[in-house]
């Protein structure tokens, strides 16, 4: 019997999940066409019933969607690439018009870390940024507002950059800080402009000794603290104890209702269940620059991973600006341009600062 890849929320989670199951599970929405090559649209509450019925696979319905992000885990198909450059166009081949539809309004620039301005790799604490992106990010800087958007703690991503003249949003925009000098987009003190979880911290913190302890004994598990946030890394874990870090990340998180799990690249996310994101920081972010409600500003997000969508759904709900997904598999996406990586990512900003120079 073939199986069928599926895309589902898992309403107690709130996790986004790519299961594979079997067709004895679809329902009659399955038959709709495909949203993209390889994923089936089907009734959320009807899969997640016959999961949770099927097994109890709460775990291995993590375990599927761990194996869903990563990226060596889908083939790539002649058909899967075509589809995916026709619907989402490379930023560098209609760089024309972009900035055409930029024209005569402010370009506000959002750039994501990890997989965007520095390649994936196996260490967290060496996802060091190149100094040429680094240096083009600085010119970049000198040309629009810029932040950096990230999962990590702010102090860590910053670390990383090294650029004060931007404006940052660590713990998935959950800590917002302005640029500490040398910007003139600054509109504000450089002091902390926004931390709306900060109730949180304590909880973080217990749930942070909690799961290092629980999952010690999984070789190649890392837990890293986020200060608003906490990430659970699987990417050095071998695929056989998969399962057993899920369970043990689910025995932590069971008795913390107030926390949701979402998933990045080879990383499960812990996070409070606030309504807060990276859109809802790039919504702030556009106020306390002054541009909340204009109609001539163009925000532009570059990210690369699942809780770049919360942004990329901004902007298109806004009808301003675009998002980038850097990427170089098909990925249901809010994004209307792609990059394939950092390097490419470097290029566009790169063309980006030189265009704007040439109308000085
Ligand atoms: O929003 P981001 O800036 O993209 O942060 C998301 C997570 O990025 C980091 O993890 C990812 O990059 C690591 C280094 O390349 C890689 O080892 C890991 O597998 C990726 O998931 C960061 O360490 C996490 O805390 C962030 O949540």
């Amino acid at each position: 019997m073939t199986k069928q890849k599926v895309v589902v929320t898992d309403v107690k989670s709130g996790m986004n999940m790519a299961v594979v199951v079997p067709p004895a599970l679809f329902t009659a929405e399955a038959k709709k066409p495909p949203l993209m090559p390889g994923y089936i649209k089907i009734s959320k509450k009807k899969l997640l019933q016959n999961i949770e019925t099927n097994g109890g696979a709460r775990i291995n319905a993590w375990v599927e969607s761990m194996r869903a992000s990563s990226p060596t885990s889908r083939r790539k198909s002649t058909q899967d690439q075509s589809t995916w450059t026709t619907k989402l166009p490379s930023a560098l081949n209609v760089f024309d018009e972009i900035t055409d539809a930029s024209r005569g309004k402010q370009i506000v620039m959002f750039l994501d870390y990890d997989g965007t301005l520095s390649p994936i790799v196996d260490d967290p604490d060496r996802a060091y940024m190149s100094d040429a992106m680094r240096a083009t990010v600085r010119k970049l800087a000198e040309c629009f507002p810029t932040a950096i958007v990230s999962g990590r703690c702010r102090d860590k991503v910053y670390n990383f950059v090294k650029l004060a003249e931007l404006y940052y949003a660590g713990s998935h925009g959950m800590d917002i800080r302005g640029p500490s000098k040398g910007s003139k987009y600054k509109k504000c003190p450089p002091s902390v402009l926004c931390q709306p979880a900060s109730e949180y911290l304590p909880m973080i913190d217990e749930v942070y000794g909690l799961l290092m302890e629980k999952t010690k004994s999984t070789p190649g598990a890392k837990v890293e603290n986020n200060k608003f946030c906490l990430s659970v890394h699987f990417r050095c874990v071998d695929e056989k104890k998969w399962s057993e870090l899920a369970a043990q990340v689910r025995s932590v998180l069971k008795d913390y209702p107030k926390l949701r799990l979402s998933q990045g690249r080879k990383v499960l996310e812990i996070r409070p269940t606030i309504k807060w994101d990276k859109g809802k920081a790039l919504e702030f972010l556009l106020e306390s620059l002054g541009y909340a409600n204009c109609t001539d500003v163009f925000p532009i997000y570059i990210g690369d991973d699942r809780t770049d969508e919360d942004a990329f759904k901004v902007l298109r709900e806004r009808g301003q600006g675009f998002g980038v997904l850097v990427s170089k598999i098909p990925k249901e996406t809010s994004a209307s341009y792609s990059l394939q990586e950092p390097s490419e990512v470097m290029d566009f900003l790169q063309r980006l600062v030189d265009w704007k120079r040439l109308s000085w």
